[in-house]
């Protein structure tokens, strides 16, 4: 044997050396076979074990021996090591070398399938059926019966093909719409101050949309308006919104709304006047600043943004601001937004009140509120919205979409509802949603994965509808991974397309344009303007042109398709995607019939993607707002959807939490969806199932690059594992991970000691928070979204750990990683 007779032991604890002997090696040069005996003399000495006493002979090489081996090594806790690198990318050997050196750490391949079961505590849970449909339109009454204009309801009619409004826009529109609209009892007969909560999915877009613009429209009758002067008044409404796609597609619903035609009954033109803009970070600050100088009426934003503006764009007029809304409410007043909200609320306090006092003497638009009227919408309601609704909300009206809840003063309180009752208005869900959750082993967890998607697009030739998914995953470095590992794992790539992918462009973002433009040197001297301005036009010219490659190889990578799920569109979205990716990620799975979308929270809130068949929490939420808004993206407008949720055994009690908040949910079991993967007429899972999480697991070794990528998005989950609030601590705690397959989950095959901590990113700009710097912040860590309170406790409780969002890396600022689970590796290596 190559091992030169050394008979092999496979690290055998000091207890089993004596069952060891050694044996002279046999073959080879004379010379190695003297330094393979003195070598292994020296570490038997070494560690004071003698070679005659107890021969334990160590050795590197594994190479399996013709010669059997004297010791029969113990079935041992830890997998074996692999040295078996030849099932490379293609399956040969070639890269089996490359695969050790390139990766540097031993790599173990062990089964998903070993008997290592764990105990999972059963749990009682809501098992609803699936009901009828509860945000679906009413066919009990049409637009202009609860008092919109007639135009403007067959301009919806003909564009968007909405006829009958929802339960929510029943009970708000006619709130909203002005004193001369008002139809129906117990509405207020004055503009007030108006909290809208109903079911995701209900069109709440709608709601508080159509009543401002009906009440603009109505404006132009006033015949001592004058509507070409129309644009200078400045900004009437804002819109609010915690993420940048959301705020895109609510200025999309504008825009569509406001192009109505000319009259039918007077022939003249309407709404033409208004016009619409969007402030958002990632956009170009110094276009922005151009239009509102023109004037927007109706501006949608994020606070970030929207912040800077209001204090640095001197031509923003707000003076006669008369609506603002807050899309999301609960999300806009979590930390991170908060301050910025807080800032914007104070400044429109300032400068609206200036201008009621100028301009009320002449101020014929009666028909508009006669003080700004705030509007908070969400889904969810939480304490954060209570408290600010508190400090910014005058006088408010509650309007449920519930259906027998009438419409109440005041802002719902704790005191003022039983606990059920409050609980069942905070979180509830589309009653046809049917909601299932899976208990699944961290080691089986992709597999698992794969077998659902698989099984999804298998069956969709019998199904009248493609699938189309969206899975949500805790962090953007596992988005990148698990995106690239179903686009690329079991087909053959050139390493250069795993770099342009996952380090190229995508990660930049565009935030600070305007400064990078202000940066370029003034080098050539005054005396020489002219050559300045063309060197300067040069240059943007080419900055231009390198953004269009850029931009244009960034969509070729819009969706891609992999040999895993063949012929299915894969997208990603994320906040750390450079804005234009964004965009048109977004936009394109609005398009798509069917395909699947890795996406983290920054997908969650508001956005209406069409006919999504079904979610995939594969991370749990870090919060159960986020639960509802999640799976919220299907069952939308009385439309059925089915949503999965995976747990650990080790989290199952956080079906518990679920149930307190009156969320139903039903096991499907993990057996039933591997079964899936069994060819037909057999029952036999574990094999294909094997093969695939080896296929991902050769994708992982391929490339240094696709090593680094499963890395980082390994850590990025322990990290956002580590900040999931106090209250479900109890649920999800680092210290119950076995860390081991939770690697296995990613594809490695490395012990988690031996995973190394990824290297901070380049800066990719565009994460700050608050205001100031222009900057969006989708702030998608879970420790931002803390109270601070919370947060404070926890780093008192943990100093070691640090969990604060930086604006240069990623998802998560790369803390001490070994400070939060080397003392626990350390511990677990200590037992063994
Ligand atoms: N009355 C209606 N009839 C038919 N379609 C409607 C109606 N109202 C809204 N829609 C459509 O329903 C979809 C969902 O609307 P919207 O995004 O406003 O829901 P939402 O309640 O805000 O959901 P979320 O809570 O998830 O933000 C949109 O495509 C919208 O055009």
């Amino acid at each position: 044997m190559d091992s030169g007779g050394l008979v092999l032991n496979f690290a055998t604890p000091s207890g089993d050396s004596a069952h060891a002997r050694l044996s002279k090696p046999k073959g080879g040069r004379w010379k190695d076979r003297v330094k393979a005996v003195k070598s292994v003399k020296r570490r038997l000495n070494s560690s004071g074990t003698s070679t005659t006493s107890s021969p334990s002979p160590r050795t590197e090489f594994s190479t399996p021996s013709s010669t059997a081996p004297t010791w029969t090594p113990k079935e041992h806790a830890r997998p074996r090591l692999n040295n078996d690198f030849n099932d490379d990318w293609n399956g040969d050997s070639a890269g089996s070398k490359d695969a050790k050196v390139m990766h540097g750490k031993s790599q173990v391949q062990s089964s998903i399938f070993s008997p290592d079961t764990e105990i999972v505590p059963k749990v009682k849970t809501i098992q609803r059926p699936v009901g009828k449909p509860s945000n679906a339109p009413l066919n009990t009454s049409t637009f202009t019966g609860i008092g919109l204009d007639e135009d403007l309801a067959k301009h919806m009619e003909s564009k968007l093909n909405v006829t009958m409004p929802t339960t929510i826009q029943q009970k708000a529109i006619p709130v909203l719409l002005g004193p001369t609209r008002r139809v129906g009892d117990n509405i207020p007969k004055t503009d007030t101050d108006v909290i809208i909560q109903a079911e995701t999915g209900s069109g709440k877009t709608l709601t508080y949309l159509l009543p401002i613009i009906n009440r603009l429209i109505e404006s132009e009758a006033a015949p001592e308006l004058d509507l070409d002067s129309k644009r200078s008044v400045g900004t009437l409404a804002i819109i609010m919104t915690p993420t940048r796609e959301l705020a895109k597609q609510i200025l999309q619903v504008l825009e569509t709304l406001i192009r109505m035609p000319a009259s039918s009954a007077t022939g003249k033109k309407r709404s033409h006047w208004i016009v619409p803009g969007i402030v958002i970070g990632g956009d170009k600050k110094k276009s922005e600043k151009a239009r509102l100088r023109k004037g927007v009426n109706i501006l949608v934003g994020t606070p970030g943004r929207l912040l800077d503006h209001l204090q640095n764009t001197q031509s923003f007029n707000v003076q006669s601001l008369r609506w603002l809304v807050l899309d999301e409410a609960d999300r806009l007043l979590e930390l991170g937004f908060e301050e910025s909200m807080t800032a914007i609320l104070k400044i429109l306090d300032a400068r609206v009140k200036i201008a009621a006092s100028v301009t009320s003497a002449n101020d014929t638009t009666k028909l508009w509120p006669q003080k700004r009227q705030t509007v908070l919408c969400s889904a969810t309601l939480s304490d954060e919205v209570q408290r600010l609704a508190g400090s910014s909300l005058v006088d408010p009206v509650y309007i449920s979409a519930k259906k027998d809840a009438a419409i109440t003063k005041g802002i719902p309180m704790k005191e003022v509802t039983g606990p059920e009752e409050k609980q069942a208005q905070q979180f509830s869900t589309p009653e046809q949603l049917k909601q299932l959750y899976v208990i699944t082993q961290a080691k089986l967890r992709l597999v698992t994965l794969t077998a659902m998607l698989k099984s999804a697009f298998a069956n969709a030739a019998k199904t009248a509808k493609a699938p189309k998914i969206v899975v949500f995953l805790s962090s953007c470095d596992s988005v990148d991974f698990h995106h690239g590992l179903f686009a690329n794992a079991g087909k053959e790539m050139r390493k250069e397309d795993t770099q342009d992918r996952y380090f190229g462009q995508g990660f930049e973002q565009d935030d600070d344009d305007d400064e990078k433009e202000q940066e370029i040197p003034d080098f050539v001297s005054a005396s020489n303007r002219i050559d300045t301005k063309a060197v300067k036009d040069e240059m943007y010219k080419a900055k231009r042109d390198m953004e269009r490659a850029e931009a244009k190889k960034a969509r070729a990578q819009l969706s891609l398709k992999g040999a895993m799920l063949p012929d299915v569109p894969l997208f990603r979205l994320h906040g750390n995607l450079a804005q234009a990716l964004r965009t048109d990620t977004y936009f394109e799975f609005c398009k798509t019939s069917s395909g699947v979308l890795f996406a983290t929270d920054v997908a969650a809130r508001g956005l209406d993607l069409p006919d999504v068949t079904h979610i995939v929490q594969y991370d749990p939420p870090s919060d159960l707002k986020d639960y509802v808004h999640r799976v919220g993206r299907t069952a939308r407008l009385g439309r059925d959807g089915e949503a999965v949720l995976f747990l650990l055994p080790s989290e199952v009690k956080y079906l518990e939490l679920l149930t307190a908040q009156g969320l139903p949910n039903q096991e499907v079991s993990v057996t039933s969806i591997l079964m899936k993967l069994a060819p037909p007429k057999s029952t036999e899972y574990q094999q294909p199932a094997t093969d695939i999480q080896n296929s991902f697991e050769r994708y992982n070794l391929h490339s240094p690059e696709n090593m680094a990528v499963a890395r980082g998005a390994f850590w990025a989950f322990v990290k956002s594992y580590a900040t999931h609030p106090s209250t479900e601590k109890h649920v999800f705690h680092i210290k119950n991970l076995h860390l081991g397959h939770i690697a296995k989950s990613f594809a490695l095959r490395e012990a988690p000691s031996d995973i190394p901590q990824p290297k901070k990113k380049g800066k990719t700009g565009g994460k700050k928070i608050g205001g100031g710097g222009g900057g969006e912040e989708v702030d998608e860590t879970r420790a931002n979204r803390k109270s601070q309170k919370e947060h404070e406790k926890e780093e008192r409780m943990r100093p070691k750990i640090v969990l604060k969002r930086k604006n240069d890396v990623s998802e998560f600022a790369v803390g001490d990683y070994n400070s939060l689970v080397g003392p626990m590796l350390k511990r677990k290596k200590a037992k063994k």
